[in-house]
């Protein structure tokens, strides 16, 4: 291997420190800790896992995790009662609600009745809307927290060719904007984009997020690349891989992403990030 390793966990644990300092100065001040409102609806295993984390990681920057885990029979109905309930509730300063939700709920109504300010997964299209007139209020985890990895190796991002793979709302879109509004030339690749492998080894800036795993073979990336590889992928033998094949890619690579341990405990600390943020400068009306 020659690609130098970007290591998500320690630079997670950076950003988790400096939301911990950012707590303690509001104490400090008189003010309340950050609260933020995480929503788990059913028993997905993985979702579980996912959600206990990101209560932990508040718990430990001092933010208070507030914790509503609703029946898999929760009806729609009941769900929006709870959003509002949440948005009216002044010590709230961030609402999640974990994605997917059971089949018979409807996601896109949920996520537009979340205040704005409190959208710290910033997924509601007032969000989306700001960031893709380069205005960025709350920004989507994922991207923002892929964008503090390439921050921290340098990345000089004007003029590079940035191709992200995947097209989803929650990673690929938003980051082919973070990645245009830095100065790069993006291309974002989908389901059905025509030669996968031509528009692979063209990229200076590689992010992988479609949830396949080993789609991007080694051979295709380009020498010298930044590789980020945001798949999750869980093995019939328990381990997780990514959407890259890393043995490989790590031989052509400059930098490269590891899973686990790389982009998802950024998502997680930029979810802190968010929270600290709405608390400190959105609705503070309400404090
Ligand atoms: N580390 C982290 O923090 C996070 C990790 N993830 C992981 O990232 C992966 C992607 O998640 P998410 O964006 O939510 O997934 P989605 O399933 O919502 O989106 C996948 C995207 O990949 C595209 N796609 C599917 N097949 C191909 C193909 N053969 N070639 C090119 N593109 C293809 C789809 O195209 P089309 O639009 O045409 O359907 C779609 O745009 C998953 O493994 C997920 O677990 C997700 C969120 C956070
Ligand atoms: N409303 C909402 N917001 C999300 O941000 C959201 C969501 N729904 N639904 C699911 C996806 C996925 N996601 C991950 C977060 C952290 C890790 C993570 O910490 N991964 C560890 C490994 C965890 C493990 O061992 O399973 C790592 O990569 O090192 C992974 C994936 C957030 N998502
Ligand atoms: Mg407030």
């Amino acid at each position: 291997m020659s690609a130098q390793l970007i290591n998500g966990k320690e630079i997670a644990a950076q950003v988790r420190q400096q939301v911990a300092t950012g707590v303690q100065s509001r104490l400090a001040q008189g003010l309340r800790a950050p609260g933020l409102a995480v929503v788990l609806v059913g028993n997905d295993p993985a979702s579980k896992v996912y959600v206990g984390n990101k209560r932990k990681a508040c718990e430990e920057a001092g933010i208070v995790s507030l914790s509503y885990d609703l029946p898999e029979d929760t009806s729609q109905q009941a769900l929006e009662a709870l959003i509002d309930e949440l948005n009216d509730n002044p010590t709230v300063d961030g609402i999640l609600v974990q994605l997917p939700l059971p089949a018979h709920l409807d996601a896109d109504p949920i996520l537009v009745k979340i205040r704005p300010d409190k959208d710290v997964d910033g997924f509601h299209p007032y969000n989306i809307g700001r960031l893709m007139q380069r205005k960025p209020a709350l920004r989507p985890c994922t991207p923002a927290g892929i964008i503090t990895l390439l921050d921290s190796i340098g990345t000089p991002y004007k003029g590079q060719h940035a191709v992200i793979v995947g097209a989803s709302n929650i990673v690929g879109r938003p980051m082919s904007m973070e990645l245009l509004l830095k100065g790069a030339t993006t291309t974002v690749c989908h389901r059905f984009t025509r030669d996968l492998p031509r528009f692979v080894s063209e990229a200076d800036i590689l992010v992988a997020a479609v949830g396949k795993p080993g789609l991007i073979r080694g051979e295709w990336v380009k020498p010298g690349a930044t590789v980020i590889d945001v798949g999750i992928n869980r093995m019939p033998d328990g381990t997780l891989k990514g959407d890259v094949e890393f043995e490989t890619a790590a031989k052509r690579a400059a930098f490269i992403t590891p899973v686990p341990g790389g982009v998802g405990p950024m998502t997680i600390a930029t979810l802190l990030q968010n929270t600290l943020y709405a608390a400190d400068v959105l609705h503070v009306d309400q404090d």
